[in-house]
């Protein structure tokens, strides 16, 4: 005999004589099917994989104390081999060259060019001055302080475009509707843009507004990738699962890059890696020994001067 229950049929229990890891077992199971599930419950049943934290250990967001089922992965590295992993990859000078309020006023395509969106206040600005190790960018703890395309030339080499965030509720329908359209046209149209960078703050995830933005630039055949800012304001497990959810929503994008990227532009963590992934977006990757001479070339330098 069942009897249904939330949809589901359940054979009855008979008696005590099955085990307690049986309905363990069974009720686990009943929880991962239950329709009605909030969408934090299903956050918080994702399960990352050991991968995922060596991921994030590498990317520097520091390493899972590994007890139990963690602890025969354990890797011991030292300090000095965890430097020489990869070289400290570089951005020539980061120079503001154009801003532009209207379409008309967007300058002429010549260089590559990746641009920085998403929602007010999620660290774009502080992410651009990060990767170009530069104060040279505008950041403010209050929404909606870029409110422009800012046109930034790094070396001559390639562009990055700042924009103002989307979703910003305080300015007028009007300033908005503005901004949503040079935003569009700016990156419907021009040749020269290779990679939408889609800033989404680590503590929320993609929320609707988000989801809209996603699916236009994958209507408008745009190339993107999604960047998680502000890592370290969350605890690593959270990080983990934060991960796996937005790369599964990334996922169904044609136009999107099946990997998304993890930063904190205040302790620096997955900035290198970014910037290594800019600068082969852009054609401009060099050999990892021109990085690593370079590096030594300017630590030799600082040294100099500080005797
Ligand atoms: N903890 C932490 N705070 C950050 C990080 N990045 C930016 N912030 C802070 O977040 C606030 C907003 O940063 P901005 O870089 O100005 O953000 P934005 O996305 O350019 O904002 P708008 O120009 O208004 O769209 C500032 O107070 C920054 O100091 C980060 O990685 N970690
Ligand atoms: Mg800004």
């Amino acid at each position: 005999m069942s009897i249904a229950r939330n949809g589901r049929l359940w054979k009855p229990m008979l008696g005590w004589q099955s085990t307690s890891a049986v309905w363990k077992r069974t009720m686990a199971t009943a929880v991962k099917s239950t329709p009605e599930l909030s969408n934090r419950q299903k956050f918080n049943q994702l399960q990352p994989s050991p991968s995922i934290f060596g991921k994030l250990e590498k990317l520097g967001f520091g390493e899972l104390r590994r007890t139990g089922r963690y602890a025969a992965l354990r890797k011991v590295v030292s300090r000095d081999q965890k430097q020489t992993l990869e070289p400290n990859y570089k951005f020539p000078l980061l120079q503001f060259f154009a801003g532009a309020m209207v379409p008309t006023s967007i300058p002429e395509e010549t260089v590559p060019e990746v641009a920085f969106v998403g929602r007010s206040n999620v660290g774009k600005s502080s992410l651009i001055n990060a990767l170009a190790e530069s104060s040279t960018v505008r950041t403010s703890d209050k929404p909606g302080l870029t409110q422009q395309l800012n046109f930034y030339s790094v070396g001559r080499l390639f562009n990055i475009v700042d924009m103002p965030g989307y979703g910003f509720a305080f300015v007028d329908e009007e300033k908005r509707l503005a901004w949503r359209e040079l935003m569009e046209t700016y990156m419907t149209k021009r040749s020269t843009l290779k990679m939408v960078y889609v800033t989404i703050d680590a503590r929320h995830g993609l929320k609707v507004g988000d989801k809209d933005f996603l699916a236009m630039l994958d209507k408008n055949r745009v190339p993107f990738q999604v960047v998680l800012t502000k890592c370290d304001l969350i605890i690593l497990p959270t990080l983990a699962r934060r991960y796996m959810m937005v790369l599964d929503d990334v996922n169904n994008y044609r136009h999107a890059r099946k990997e998304v990227a993890l930063v904190s532009s205040r302790t620096q963590s997955g900035v290198n890696q970014l910037r290594k992934e800019i600068l082969k977006t852009v054609g401009n990757l060099r050999s990892e020994k021109y990085y690593v001479e370079k590096t030594e070339r300017q630590k030799a330098k600082q040294e100099d001067r500080r005797k």
